[in-house]
């Protein structure tokens, strides 16, 4: 079994390395702090994801906003991927790769505009997971205008209960997501006669981080009754989205194999569908595919005391890296190099932003740090730098992506210049 994370100790004694690639290698050449991936490991990922499903008609289309590097879409589209985006930015990051890409793009998101569903359609994208009524209507207006036909699934809120952090669960009734599925019957024979839209597929998701496979099994099942009726009322349904949402093990001890995992996922999925035949599944896996790919590479600038309490203070925060802020979500962090004996104390990592939100750990057991070592901030793949801001007039991380003892920049580090520019032509001052 090959390990969940790239991110190893390749000998006793040796410093941590990304695959065959030492991570101290990465800092001096890169700087830190710096976003390093595993290209083999996103790889391996995506074959083991789809070779899980291979039994029946299927496409991944990995979900954008879980980390939107061009570099990492283009890896993913040359392994057959197809795309979930949110927004016409996550749309046009997909077209600059490959623009034949369009055909393999869902288009999911409770506010989409009229410019980004134009641009959709006049890209050719495969369907649109379309939230609300209004919506509905204002796609068939742009379908016209542009002279396309708009296939669309309607997303579905199925009531199902799934445990994960409140704030990333999707699938109640109470959330803000999809169309009631109690409604959406009625929606569809609406959907059917609007003029440019083309009613061929029923979309779900119910959240994210989500461990057990059950939830999402449910959901189907909920979505094959709808599809059953549709079907009955003559529309003809051919794809079933079964959004995204698998989860990963951020914690070391937990046991985690990520192919029994996808197998299992897509054991209760096929099995949830089977009723319904001629179906293409959709699916739109984020975390799954790229976050134990990824790691925040920082280096430590001070270890203060206050009172009892020890803080590392890194050259990262919180607006590079949000999650512990956001969700208190637990990310190992590992010394680069280990020191023969170093005794492990408790400390809160901390970065450098005011807030005292920004820390990566709290009352954690890490071998005594020194000014100027290395950690690695585990686990940081998804929801990382996608999720980041530049808060406190700070630049944001480089990002390499490293394929067996090779890295490649995939992202320079922004420079000051990058950030101010927006206000110095608005104010014309000279840069
Ligand atoms: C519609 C939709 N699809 C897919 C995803 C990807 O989720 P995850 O990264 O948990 O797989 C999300 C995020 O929760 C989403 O909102
Ligand atoms: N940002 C969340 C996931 C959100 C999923 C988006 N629908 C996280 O970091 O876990």
């Amino acid at each position: 079994m090959t390990p969940a994370r790239p991110f190893v100790y390749p000998i006793p004694g040796s410093s941590l390395h990304c695959g065959k690639m030492p991570l101290e290698k990465l800092a001096k050449r890169f700087k830190t702090p710096l976003y390093v991936y595993s290209a083999d490991q996103i790889v391996e990922r995506f074959e083991l994801f789809s070779h899980a499903f291979e039994e029946i008609p299927h496409l991944i289309c990995y979900s954008v906003k879980a980390n939107s590097a061009l570099g990492i879409l283009r890896l993913l589209d040359k392994q057959g991927a197809g795309f979930d985006i949110v927004s016409g930015g996550e749309l046009e990051r997909v077209l600059r790769i490959n623009r034949k890409a369009a055909e393999r793009v869902v288009f999911s998101g409770v506010g989409k505009t009229a410019p980004e569903m134009d641009l959709a359609l006049k890209a050719g994208i495969r369907i649109f997971n379309v939230e609300s009524a209004g919506e509905l209507e204002l796609l068939s207006e742009r379908a016209r205008r542009v002279r396309r036909t708009a296939r669309i699934a309607l997303r579905v809120n199925p009531d199902v209960f799934a445990e994960t952090h409140p704030y990333i669960s999707t699938g109640l009734r109470e959330h803000k997501f999809g169309i009631d599925i109690r409604e959406a019957r009625a929606v569809y024979q609406r959907a059917r006669r609007l003029p440019g839209i083309q009613p061929c597929g029923i979309s779900v998701h119910i959240g994210s981080q989500i461990r057990s496979a059950t939830p999402f099994a449910d959901a189907a099942a909920r979505v094959v009754a709808l599809a059953e009726e549709l079907r009955a009322d003559g529309i003809k349904i051919d794809s079933i989205d079964v959004g995204g949402g698998l989860g990963i093990e951020y914690t070391a001890g937990a046991k985690f194999n990520a192919k029994a995992q996808a197998e299992e996922y897509a054991r209760q999925l096929i099995a949830a569908l089977a009723p319904l035949k001629d179906i293409t599944l959709l699916l739109e896996p984020g975390r799954f595919l790229v976050a134990q790919a990824g790691a925040l590479l920082t280096s430590v600038l001070y270890v203060k005391k206050n009172g009892e309490k020890t803080f590392v203070v890194t050259d990262a925060a919180m607006n590079d890296l949000v999650r512990p802020a956001l969700y208190q979500a637990h990310h190992e962090i590992l010394p680069v190099v280990r020191r023969q004996g170093s005794r492990q104390i408790a400390v809160d990592v901390v970065g450098p932003v005011c807030e005292s939100g920004d820390f990566f750990a709290r009352d954690r057991l890490l071998p005594t740090a020194r000014e100027g070592d290395l950690l690695a901030i585990l686990d940081a793949g998804a929801y990382g730098l996608s999720l980041s801001s530049n808060y406190n007039t700070r630049m944001r991380p480089a990002e390499v992506l490293v394929k067996g003892a090779t890295a490649k920049l995939i992202r320079r580090r922004e420079t000051i210049g990058d950030l101010l520019a927006p206000e110095l032509s608005a104010l014309n001052i000279r840069s």
